[in-house]
C-alpha cells in the first residue's frame, strides 16, 4: 500500500487565496492586516523561516514589518519594541521568533504581548482560553495541522490520536484541539516506555520529537494518519523530519511530507490569525485608517 499524500503547499495555498480575499476586503474597509515579525540575532534557519513568514504576509497583501536586532539586544530595550507594536494601530499580529538568546527571559517576552495581537497563540491567555474551548488565537502548528485534516476528508471524532512530543507550542495544544474535536489522545515522550506500544494503537499519529527519520514503520498500524512535524537535516544536510517517510508511506493510509508538509501550514494559519485580529480590531473600532 502507497499513502496519499498530505500536501501543505497544496492545502496552504487554498486557505492563502481565501485569505487574500479577506485582505482585500479589510483593505478597502481601512484596515489592511499589518504584521510584525522580531527576529533577534543571526541564527540562519530562523533567518530562513521569518524571511518565508515576509513574504508569505506581502503575497496575501498585508502590510509586513520586520524587526532585526542583534543577539546583544537587552530584554529591556526588546519589551520597549514590543510596548511601541502593542499600541500601534496598524499592526494587528506581533511574532517575536524563538528561541531567544538566552539572556532573556522568554516567558516575560510572551507575556508583554498584547494577546489580542498574540498571533502565535503562546500567550497564557490565549493558553487558557483554547483549554476551556474559549474563543482566541490557537498555535499556528497544531491549527494547521487540524486544518489539513479537515480538508484532506479525515474525521477525528472516536479515533485514536498519539501524540510523540509534549512541547507547549507543538504536542500539549495539539492534544487538546484533538480532545476538543472527540479524539482520544494518548501523549508519549521522552519518558515514555516502549513508545511502539503506543504509536502501533493510533489511528492519527502526531510525530514532534526532532529527531530525524525517528519513526520507522514498525511504529505505525497498517492505514494510520502519519503527521511529521519534524525540521531536521538528515545526514546529506537535506532537510527531513522525525518520520522515515520512505518506510512510513508503505503502511499508513495518508502522511505528510518534510518539506511541504506541516511547515507552510503553520505560516498559513499565522496569516489566518493575523486576518482574524484585524477583522477584531476593525469590528471594535481599534483599526487605523490607511491611506
Ligand atoms: N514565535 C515563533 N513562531 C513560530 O511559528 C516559529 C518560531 N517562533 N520559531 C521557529 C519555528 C519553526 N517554524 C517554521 C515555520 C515554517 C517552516 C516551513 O515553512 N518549512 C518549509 C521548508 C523551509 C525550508 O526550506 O527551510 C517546509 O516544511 O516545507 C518551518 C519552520 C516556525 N516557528
Amino acid at each position: 500500500m502507497t499513502a496519499k499524500l498530505i500536501s501543505g503547499v497544496t492545502i496552504g495555498k487554498e486557505i492563502r487565496e481565501e485569505i487574500a480575499t479577506s485582505v482585500l476586503d479589510l483593505t478597502t474597509e481601512g484596515c489592511q492586516p499589518g504584521l510584525a515579525v522580531i527576529l533577534v540575532g543571526e541564527n540562519p534557519a530562523s533567518q530562513t523561516y521569518v524571511k518565508n513568514k515576509e513574504k508569505s504576509s506581502i503575497e496575501v497583501g498585508m502590510k509586513s514589518q520586520l524587526i532585526k536586532l542583534p543577539d546583544t539586544v537587552s530584554e529591556q530595550e526588546l519589551l520597549g519594541h514590543i510596548e511601541e507594536l502593542n499600541s500601534d494601530d496598524s499592526i494587528h499580529g506581533i511574532l517575536v521568533q524563538l528561541p531567544l538568546p538566552k539572556h532573556i527571559n522568554e516567558d516575560l517576552v510572551i507575556r508583554s504581548i498584547d494577546p489580542n495581537k498574540d498571533v502565535d497563540g503562546f500567550h497564557p491567555q490565549n493558553v487558557g482560553k483554547m483549554i476551556i474551548g474559549q474563543e482566541g488565537f490557537l498555535p499556528c502548528t497544531p491549527y494547521g495541522i487540524m486544518e489539513m485534516l479537515e480538508r484532506s476528508g479525515i474525521s477525528v471524532a472516536g479515533k485514536h490520536a498519539v501524540i510523540i512530543g509534549r512541547s507547549n507550542i507543538v504536542g500539549k495544544p495539539m492534544g487538546q484541539l484533538l480532545l476538543q474535536k472527540d479524539a482520544t489522545v494518548t501523549y508519549c515522550h521522552s519518558r515514555t516506555k516502549d513508545l511502539p506500544s503506543f504509536t502501533k494503537q493510533a489511528d492519527i499519529l502526531i510525530v514532534a520529537i526532532g529527531r530525524a527519520k525517528f519513526v520507522t514503520a514498525d511504529f505505525v498500524k497498517e492505514g494510520a494518519v502519519v503527521i511529521d512535524v519534524g525540521m531536521n537535516r538528515d545526514e546529506n544536510g537535506k532537510l527531513c523530519g522525525d518520520v522515515d517517510f520512505n518506510t512510513v508511506k508503505e503502511v499508513a493510509s495518508a502522511i505528510t511530507p518534510v518539506p511541504g508538509g506541516v511547515g507552510p501550514m503553520t505560516i498559513t494559519m499565522l496569516l489566518k490569525n493575523t486576518v482574524l485580529s484585524a477583522e477584531t480590531a476593525l469590528q471594535e473600532g481599534r483599526c487605523k485608517q490607511q491611506a
